[in-house]
């Protein structure tokens, strides 16, 4: 197996290094075959597909994580009711209703409010989506605080795919500490290693949705890893995320966290020192194949975007991105030579221009033509 090959969390001392490569081990079997990168990754068979994703539900559960529901057939989905977290509609949401004298919304508002809306915009881009991706496991890279783990737990219910945070796994195979134990009681660069190590053994799979630490865009090997799938940055102003962290607790964040940090300048703290990591690492975050913005409108401009349109927007970016994929494939796949009268000819020449009766009756075209 690939985590007894190959110690996974090297520094850790002995006890706890054999319950980490024991949780590694459990957390992530073993790939069966070596996987081509994404671009030219073909679909893979239907039992390997399933196995993946049993061998990730088990995974969760070793993990001590919820494993995500059965997957029921497509036509039974209800749209996920989250109407606790969005306020209903007010009166105008629906355009119809609006008086003359208030503007009419726009769609990102309408969006944020109107539940419904916002709900049936989200089944029916998943269910145009969804054979489009082929399992393909989705990466979120961001800011701490961007809420790549809020975002992404929601996104693998809606998919149907399973979730894993690399923070979470990485704590689950040390036992009682957390990430900023960890950093305390071994250092960053032990926590990169077991970070590398976790992308490493999730990306044979399909069907995933990964939520990475922030910082894991620093190490290119990283990307090797993540290129398996779709990867999507959640953008986001430094003090929106800063707002978010202290709201949350600086503590849970090492790298926001020191002596001298204190509530009242905690925030202060958190937003430079968020600034200058963004500053750092932007040059990698824009590796993304997609950018999803956090940014709110209306009663959500302090606060963000609701998390679920958040998801929304990551879902159409996706579609819009293997869209534009296929596109691009297809016009270099089909070009025009000067003196065929501007007829497209596929890659390959006139003979390869298409099969059958139908492309011997182009190729006798294209000779009477020239
Ligand atoms: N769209 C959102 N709107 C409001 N709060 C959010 C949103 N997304 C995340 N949060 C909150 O921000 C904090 C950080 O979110 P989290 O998902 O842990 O971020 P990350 O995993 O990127 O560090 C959490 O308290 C979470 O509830
Ligand atoms: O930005 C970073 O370097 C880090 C982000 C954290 O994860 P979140 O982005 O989920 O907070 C966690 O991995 C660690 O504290 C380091």
């Amino acid at each position: 197996m690939l985590a007894s090959r190959q110690p996974a969390l090297t520094r850790a001392p002995t006890g706890q290094r054999r319950a980490a490569a024991a949780a590694a081990a459990a957390a992530v079997p073993a790939p069966r075959a070596p996987r081509a990168p994404l671009a030219a990754a073909p679909v893979a068979p239907p039992r390997l597909a399933a196995a993946a994703r049993r061998t990730a539900a088990s995974a969760l559960a070793a993990a001590g994580l919820a494993a995500p529901p059965a997957r029921p057939p497509r036509r039974q989905r209800q749209p996920p009711r989250l109407w606790l977290l969005l306020p209903r509609a007010g009166p105008g949401a629906d355009g119809a209703a609006a008086s003359d004298e208030e503007p009419p919304m726009s769609e990102e508002e309408r969006l944020s409010v109107d539940f419904d809306y916002l709900s049936n915009k989200i089944k029916d881009t998943t269910d145009v989506l969804d054979p489009e991706l082929k399992g393909c496991s989705i990466y979120i890279i961001g800011m701490m605080g961007s809420g790549k783990s809020t975002v992404g737990r929601m996104l693998a219910n809606t998919l149907r795919y399973a979730f894993f945070d690399t923070d979470g796994v990485i704590e689950k195979a040390h036992p009682g500490m957390s990430v900023a134990d960890i950093f305390r009681e071994y250092g960053e660069e032990y926590f990169r290693k077991c970070e590398s190590q976790v992308l490493k053994e999730l990306a044979p799979y399909k069907n995933l949705v990964v939520s990475t630490g922030g910082g894991a865009v620093t190490n290119p090997m990283n990307w090797s890893y993540m290129h398996n799938g779709i990867v999507a940055w959640l953008e986001g102003a430094p003090e929106l995320l800063a707002r978010r962290v202290v709201a949350e607790g600086v503590e849970k964040r090492p790298l926001l966290y020191g002596d001298g940090v204190t509530a009242d300048n905690a925030f202060g703290v958190a937003n430079a020192k968020l600034t200058a990591l963004l500053e750092a690492r932007e040059k990698y975050y824009e590796n993304a194949d997609v950018r999803v913005p956090l940014s709110g409108v209306a009663a959500d401009e302090d606060r963000g975007a609701p998390a679920a349109v958040v998801m929304y927007r990551l879902l159409t970016r996706v579609l819009d991105k293997i869209e534009a994929t296929k596109a691009e494939r297809e016009a270099r796949r089909t070009f025009t030579i000067e003196g065929l009268a501007g007829k497209p000819v596929a890659a390959g020449g006139p003979a390869a221009a298409g099969e059958g009766e139908e492309g011997r009756r182009q190729q006798r075209q294209q000779r009477a033509e020239e």
